[in-house]
């Protein structure tokens, strides 16, 4: 199998001269997953004053141990006044440190008489105050950019006031499923025929991915429709996804196709399950190319080849970091194995334990058997030649998206 491309060269190829996608400003209630597209710096103290961190009593540590007269109540979005020597105030969480006061004691350890109250002894200065600038600090890099918007990050953008972000356009993926074989759930199957798995399967991996689908189409097994559409979608689109066609048989067109309009990259990858997966470029218009990745028809194929081809081409667009790898666990296998010339891509389920990580593999390994997925928290990556007994450590690919 001397003609099978190792994986690293794929990825290597794939990566080449990657354009990183414009930018654009959207809504911050629109930015959930989206790309940042410059480096944001904060413009505020978060948060923007000292305030309590208990419902209690603010005082000067120097005053601890005594009855003092409460001289104000502070309440969360209220302005302070300064905080007389000798005296204390009732307070609640989130509300302003006053001028002069220092720590913040919990009520329950405050004994009250009417308008005073006996604090306990040695409440050391800062005690329950959380102070200005704590979590950022005006003038520093909020978030960089390349950090995908998720739910922390769209907070901390909140906590500086900000309702307009500047992201990278998500690419615009076409993708075409291949086979006259394939019809669309809503038909009735004829003899022969099967429903369209991965193009909602697909769809999901790629929206997840940060692209949008611009538009998905059926090709059927004919050389020159092949080439129509391929010529269409990559009009349109940064992205040309297809699936199907691939590999050797009469009926596959797709790899020809590629090459009689635009640039086969690779072909033939020594990978279990994904071999005849195709890397390329197609002519999007005079000046510019789209990037094409072929997927082999079987679903856990394309499953495995979205994982782990088109996650990262899409970081590379994106320019984010965190999408061009995935983490690696080592874990204990949970079965036994053996591999030929191909890098196996199991689908497993992860357990934690406190002894470490066992790693289960789904019964049925097959590339047509998509129920593999289904639970799968990852890829456990067996290498070429390879014999793995029950227990022996292996790396897995987490599936974080
Ligand atoms: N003589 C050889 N035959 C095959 C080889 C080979 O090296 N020599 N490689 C095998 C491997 S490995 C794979 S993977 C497949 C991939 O072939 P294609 O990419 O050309 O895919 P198809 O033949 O079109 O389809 C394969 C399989 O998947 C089903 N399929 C296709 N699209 C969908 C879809 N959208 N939803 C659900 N199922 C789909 C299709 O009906 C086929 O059963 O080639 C092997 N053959
Ligand atoms: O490479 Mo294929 O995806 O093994 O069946």
């Amino acid at each position: 199998m001397g003609d099978l491309q190792p994986i690293s060269a794929a990825l290597e190829a794939l990566l080449v001269d990657v354009s990183v996608i414009g930018v654009e400003s959207v809504p911050l209630e629109a930015a959930a997953g989206r790309v940042l597209a410059e480096a944001v710096t904060a413009q505020l103290d978060v948060p923007p004053f000292d305030n309590s961190a208990m419902d209690g009593y603010v005082l000067r540590a120097a005053d601890a141990g005594q009855w003092l007269p409460v001289s104000q109540r502070i309440a969360a979005g209220t302005q302070a006044k300064a905080l007389a020597p000798g005296s204390c105030a009732r307070i609640f969480t989130g509300g302003e440190i006053p001028t002069g006061a220092d720590c913040v004691v919990m009520q329950e350890r405050v004994q009250v008489d009417g308008d005073r109250a006996l604090m306990p002894a040695d409440i050391p200065t800062g005690d329950n105050v959380r102070r200005q600038g704590r979590d950022v600090r005006q003038g520093s890099i909020l978030l960089d950019a390349g950090e995908r918007l998720e739910a922390a990050a769209l907070g901390h953008l909140a906590g500086q006031g900000i309702t307009q972000v500047s992201v990278r356009r998500r690419p615009r993926v076409a993708l075409l499923s291949t086979g006259d074989e394939i019809i669309e759930p809503g038909t009735p199957l004829k003899p022969g025929q099967l429903y369209n798995s991965n193009r909602p399967m697909l769809r999901r991996l790629l929206e997840n991915f940060g692209a949008e689908v611009v538009s998905t189409v059926s090709v059927p097994d004919d050389y020159a429709r092949t080439v129509a559409l391929l010529t269409a979608a990559a009009a349109e689109a940064d992205l040309v996804v297809t699936t199907g066609g691939v590999s050797v048989g009469e009926e596959d067109h797709v790899k020809a196709a590629l090459e009689a309009i635009g640039q086969l990259d690779m072909w033939k990858l020594a990978i279990r399950p994904g071999k005849p997966l195709a890397l390329g470029r197609l002519p999007r218009n005079d000046v510019s190319q789209a990037r094409f990745v072929g997927l082999p028809g079987n679903p856990v194929s394309g499953f495995v080849g979205a994982w782990l081809f088109l996650r990262p081409l899409l970081g590379a667009m994106l320019g984010c970091p965190a999408l061009t790898s995935l983490p690696a666990v080592t874990a204990k296998a949970g079965f036994a194995t053996s591999t030929g010339p191909r890098e196996h891509y199991m689908r497993v389920t992860l357990e934690f334990t406190p002894s470490g990580v066992t790693a289960t593999a789904f019964e049925d390994q097959n590339s047509g058997v998509l129920s593999s997925c289904i639970n799968a928290d990852a890829f456990a990556v067996i290498p070429a030649n390879s014999d793995i007994a029950e227990g022996d450590a292996i790396s897995c690919l987490w599936l974080a998206c």
